[in-house]
């Protein structure tokens, strides 16, 4: 089955209420291939999303950064799949490194919140990936298996979610995995899928690639043959986000 080139935003903890205008106003004049070819989505904070769904052009989605694990109730500053799906936001972004380090979300607590989210509705892009320590020690394949498979016994259905390899040492640091390292990763846990889950399932979920992705290095990466789009996170606020929705023209090559 064909993937669908995938290109997520993710403005992470950034933007005023200009500024964001600004970065939608960017998006909603670009000429990009048509949603036939690739899938794009963009991330705002959450007190952002109901202004960008408002005013981003109708071939664009947003997504959430985050969304609480279970049914929404008495969990101060938390936000709920509930709520997200009540506000129209198709997509939430799970699992992201940061959250995983800076808040010690657990596999198991991730798994648990993709669940969760895909039984109300949501489309989760859900994210694993190594860091140095453990890239150097050559456990990076141990770490993203164990972190789909916390995910993979939580749930059946794939057809809502995008996975997404993140790099903690190549995310925010200018350090952007080589093309063959980032197709490694991601053949690997295609076979981990294949092995796990099952072949039709591994040869239709997309698998994206997250960590440094910018103008300059979109095309070489896209032209991988597992890696199906980006999660990118600091261009993701720059008019080059452009230049990177137009690599999935790559695959059509
Ligand atoms: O974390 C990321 C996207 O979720 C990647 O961030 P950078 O593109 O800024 O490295």
């Amino acid at each position: 089955m064909a993937r669908k080139f995938f290109v997520g935003g993710n403005w992470k903890c950034n933007g005023t209420t200009e500024e964001v205008k600004k970065i939608v106003t960017t998006l909603n004049q670009a000429e990009v291939p048509s949603h036939d070819v690739v899938e794009v989505v963009v991330s705002p904070p959450f007190v952002f999303l109901t202004l960008v769904k408002s005013l981003l052009r109708s071939d664009f989605h947003v997504a959430a950064q985050n969304c609480w694990v279970r049914k929404g109730g008495a969990f101060t500053g938390e936000v709920s799949a509930e709520m997200l799906v009540n506000l129209g936001v198709p997509w939430v972004i799970i699992g992201h490194s940061e959250r995983r380090a800076l808040l010690n979300e657990s596999n198991e607590f991730v798994g648990d919140k993709v669940a969760y989210a895909l039984s109300q509705g949501l489309k989760v892009i859900a994210c694993v990936g190594e860091t140095l320590e453990q890239r150097e020690s050559g456990s990076t394949m141990s770490v993203v298996a164990a972190q789909t498979k916390a995910i993979a016994e939580k749930i059946t259905n794939w057809d809502n979610v995008v996975l997404a390899y993140e790099p903690v040492w190549a995310i925010g640091t200018g350090k952007v995995a080589t093309p063959a390292q980032a197709q490694e990763v991601h053949c690997e846990l295609r076979k981990w899928l294949s092995e796990n889950v099952g072949a039709d399932i591994a040869a239709s979920t997309r698998i994206i690639y997250g960590g440094s992705v910018n103008g300059a290095n979109c095309r070489e990466l896209a032209g991988q043959p597992d890696v199906d789009g980006f999660l990118v996170g600091g261009a993701s606020l720059k008019p080059e986000f452009v230049d990177i929705i137009k690599s999935a023209t790559v695959k059509k090559n």
